[in-house]
C-alpha cells in the first residue's frame, strides 16, 4: 500500500465512531460547579436538581384523608427527569451505599442525570425512601434495602461507600452499631470491590482529626482523638475504615479513593438530624431560641452539599489514591453562625423572634475545624463554588416547604 493511502478503519474504530455519533460522552460532562455561571444564573442541570428537592412529592402524589387517619398514595404524573444517553462503553454500574441518605441521595441524583446505572443500598436507619422516590421504577435505577454490616454481591464498576450515620446524635445513639458499620460495613464493601474489581471510594470524615491541635487541618495530620470518649465510635470507626481501605490496597491491590468530608449541609438533612445547621434553621423558622452548646466560640466551616458531590465525583474519577479533604475555607464561630441564620430567616420570612441560648458544652466537642484544601485544588482541580449564605438560603427554603407541608 502506498504511504499516502489513508488507513483503513478497523472494525473497532467503526463501532466506536457509530457509538460516538449516537450517544453522549461521560467524560464531556462538566461537574455542576463548572456549569454554574459566576453571576448565579440557573443552568439546566441545577434547575433539574432543584426540582427534585425543593418540590415536595415529585414522584408520589399523595392525598391525606385526615378524618379517618388514612393516607392514600397515588402514582405521580411527572415524568422522570431527563438523563443522558451515555455511550455504553462509558456507562458505568455504580453502587452507592447509604444512597437514600442526605449526601447519598444528592450523589444518586447526579449519577443518574449523568446517565449511569445506579444501585442504591440503604438500611433506612437515617436515610429515607422519599429522598430517591423520584427514581424508583427508572430503568437505570435500583433501590435495595440492605445493611452493609452484612455482605452483598452485586456486579458493579464503582462503589461509593457512604453508609453510616453522620450526625453525632445518631451515631452516639447506638455506638456499637456505629462501630460495626465502620468496620464490618467497610470490610464487606472492600471485599466486594476486590471480588468484582470495582474502584472503591470511602467517605471518611474530618472527625478522624478529633479535636485538632493543627489548624487548618492538612491530610498529613494524624489527629487527636479520645479513643474512649462518646464520639470515638464514629471517629475510630472511620479511622479503622481508612486503615482497612489502605490494607486492601496494599495486600489485594484494590483501587481505592478516600474523601475526608468536612461539615456539610443542605436540603434533605433529616428533621431530627441534630446537627447544628438543621437545628438552627428549624428553630429560627419556628421562632424558637437557637440552642448553642458551650460558649459559642468553637468554629466550623460549612460546605454546601453540591460542592461535596462535585468533589466526590472528581475524586472517584481521578488518579489520586491518597486521602483528600473536601470542605470549605469559610470558617465561623457557632455564635456567628447562629446570628447569620437568624438574620437570613428574618429576611426571607419577614419575622424571626429567635434569640441565642447557651447550653452545656458537649464532651470532646472539637474546638476548631477548617480544612486545608490545597490537595483537592491541585490534584482534583476542585474548589467550593457555593458561598455558605447561598447554600443556607436554599436550605431555609427547603425546610420552610417541609414545615408548611406538615401543617
Ligand atoms: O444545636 C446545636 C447543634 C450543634 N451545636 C454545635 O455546633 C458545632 C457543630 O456540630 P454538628 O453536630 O453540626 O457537627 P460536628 O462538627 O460536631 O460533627 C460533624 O462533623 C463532621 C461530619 O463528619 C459529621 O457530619 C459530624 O460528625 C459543635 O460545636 C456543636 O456543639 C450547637 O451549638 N447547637
Amino acid at each position: 500500500m502506498p504511504d499516502s493511502a489513508p488507513p483503513t478503519p478497523s472494525a473497532v474504530d467503526t463501532v466506536r465512531a457509530s457509538l460516538e455519533s449516537r450517544y453522549s460522552s461521560a467524560t464531556s460532562l462538566p461537574t455542576l460547579s463548572a456549569m454554574t455561571s459566576a453571576n448565579g444564573e440557573e443552568n439546566s442541570m441545577m434547575a433539574t436538581l432543584r426540582s427534585l428537592y425543593l418540590n415536595p412529592h415529585t414522584a408520589l402524589a399523595h392525598t391525606v384523608q385526615r378524618e379517618d387517619g388514612t393516607v392514600t398514595y397515588a402514582p405521580g404524573s411527572r415524568p422522570y427527569p431527563p438523563v443522558r444517553l451515555l455511550n455504553p462503553i462509558e456507562k458505568k454500574r455504580v453502587l452507592v451505599t447509604g444512597g437514600a441518605g442526605f449526601v447519598g441521595s444528592h450523589l444518586v441524583d447526579r449519577l443518574m442525570l449523568m446517565g449511569h446505572n445506579v444501585i442504591c443500598i440503604d438500611n433506612f436507619f437515617t436515610g429515607s425512601k422519599s429522598n430517591v422516590a423520584h427514581w424508583i421504577g427508572h430503568p437505570n435505577f435500583e433501590l435495595i434495602r440492605h445493611d452493609v454490616v452484612d455482605p452483598i454481591l452485586v456486579e458493579v464498576d464503582q462503589i461509593y461507600h457512604l453508609a453510616c450515620p453522620a450526625s453525632p446524635v445518631h451515631y452516639q445513639s447506638n455506638p456499637v452499631k456505629t462501630l460495626k458499620t465502620g468496620f464490618f460495613g467497610t470490610y464487606n464493601m472492600l471485599g466486594l470491590a476486590k471480588r468484582v474489581k470495582a474502584r472503591f471510594l470511602l467517605s471518611s470524615t474530618s472527625e478522624i482529626y478529633g479535636d485538632p491541635e493543627e489548624h487548618p487541618q492538612k491530610e498529613s495530620y494524624w489527629g487527636h482523638v479520645n479513643c474512649i470518649g462518646p464520639r470515638a465510635c464514629y471517629d475510630e470507626g472511620k479511622r479503622v475504615a481508612e486503615t482497612l481501605a489502605y490494607s486492601y490496597q496494599r495486600q489485594e491491590g484494590v483501587d481505592i479513593r478516600v474523601a475526608r468530608i468536612f461539615n456539610t449541609f443542605g436540603p434533605r438533612m433529616n428533621w431530627n438530624d441534630g446537627r447544628v445547621v438543621s437545628n438552627f434553621i428549624l428553630q429560627a423558622l419556628k421562632s424558637e431560641n437557637l440552642s448553642v452548646y458551650g460558649d459559642g466560640q468553637s468554629t466550623r466551616s460549612f460546605q454546601y452539599v453540591h460542592d461535596l458531590v462535585d468533589g466526590l465525583l472528581k475524586l472517584m474519577n481521578s488518579d489520586c489514591d491518597e486521602p483528600v479533604n473536601i470542605g470549605t475555607q469559610e470558617e465561623f464561630t457557632i455564635d456567628e453562625f447562629a446570628q447569620m441564620v437568624i438574620d437570613l430567616v428574618k429576611k426571607e420570612n419577614g419575622i424571626c423572634e429567635s434569640k441565642v441560648v447557651y447550653m452545656d458544652a458537649l464532651q470532646d466537642d472539637p474546638q476548631k475545624r477548617k480544612p486545608d484544601t490545597t490537595k483537592a485544588k491541585e490534584w482534583l482541580d476542585w474548589e467550593p463554588q457555593w458561598k455558605v449564605i447561598d447554600g443556607l438560603r436554599e436550605t431555609v427554603k427547603y425546610f420552610k416547604t417541609q414545615l408548611e407541608d406538615e401543617l
